[in-house]
């Protein structure tokens, strides 16, 4: 497994937003986690990414304990993860928000910087090459010098999925990666995301869309009341009474 998680439970103050959920990912698979607004899916990913510490529970990530390590650490580790609301530097280039990306594998320090050592010319060198590969792998390497806050939405997603790309990741936690685009555009993206999974990476995903879902995962994890009800093939969690009951029942009246 790459990644275990053992009884995660997260509270925030009396409210139980995750609540013993376990789950694994096995390398190479596409995971999507689905369940109401407020189930706690936001919040499982937040500590698997170590923005939260879980306030219980365990993470395995390629069999060694990470509970509890800084965001910055588990970066380092191999896990990349996207946001819900776009997280770029709008003020920076496409091209600079993806070099970003690439930090977790550059150790130059301030001094080098200063310095301009061998080592910062050679990670610099890296870092754009890392940087265009992953742009052009989430097909806007012709953006790569404008301004990341004026290229259209449907491209901000896309360079999300590049910054994390470029970080060269085992693992990538992809939060809600289409909302707010089209029917049109969710195709394009879902054929992303397979193209990541078909280069390696291993994806764990929060989303609503059920159609994304229902087409892209190999296992879905459902959610409710931070509790785990269901986890199988989409086929199982279609089919599954307390999941319709929870979800997707309601889903269809919406
Ligand atoms: N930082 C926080 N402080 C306090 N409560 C929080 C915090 N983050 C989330 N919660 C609460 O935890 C519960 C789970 O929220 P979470 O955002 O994880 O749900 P979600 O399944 O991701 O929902 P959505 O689909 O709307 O994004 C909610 O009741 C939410 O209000």
């Amino acid at each position: 497994m790459l990644l275990q998680a053992r009884a995660i439970t997260k509270r925030f103050g009396g409210l139980l937003a995750v609540d013993d959920v376990s789950s694994a990912i096995p390398a190479g698979q596409i995971k999507a986690i689905i369940g109401p607004n407020g189930a706690g899916k936001s919040t499982l990913f937040n500590v698997v990414s170590g923005l939260y510490a879980a306030t219980s529970g365990s993470l395995l990530f390629e069999g060694e304990e990470i509970t509890g390590l800084p965001m910055h650490a588990i970066a380092r580790r191999g896990i990349a993860r996207t946001f819900q609301t776009t997280s770029l530097f709008a003020h920076l280039t496409v091209l600079d928000n993806a070099m970003l990306g690439y930090r977790r594998h550059t150790a130059s320090t301030l001094v080098d910087a200063l310095l301009r050592t061998p080592r910062t010319r050679r990670e610099e060198r890296e870092s754009r090459d890392a940087a265009h590969d992953a742009l052009r792998f989430a097909g806007i390497d012709g953006l790569a010098h404008r301004i990341a806050g004026s290229i259209p939405q449907e491209a901000q997603k896309r360079l999300a999925i590049a910054i994390a790309v470029a970080a060269k990741p085992k693992l990538v936690l992809l939060d809600e990666p289409v909302a707010g685009v089209t029917a049109e555009e969710t195709d394009a993206h879902a054929a992303l995301i397979r193209a990541m999974a078909d280069a390696g990476m291993t994806i764990c995903l929060v989303e609503h869309k059920m159609n994304l879902v229902m087409g892209l995962a190999d296992s879905i994890v459902v959610l409710h009341h931070g509790k785990k009800i269901a986890e199988g093939t989409p086929a199982q969690i279609s089919a599954d009474p307390a999941v319709i009951d929870a979800y997707l029942g309601v889903k269809a009246h919406v």
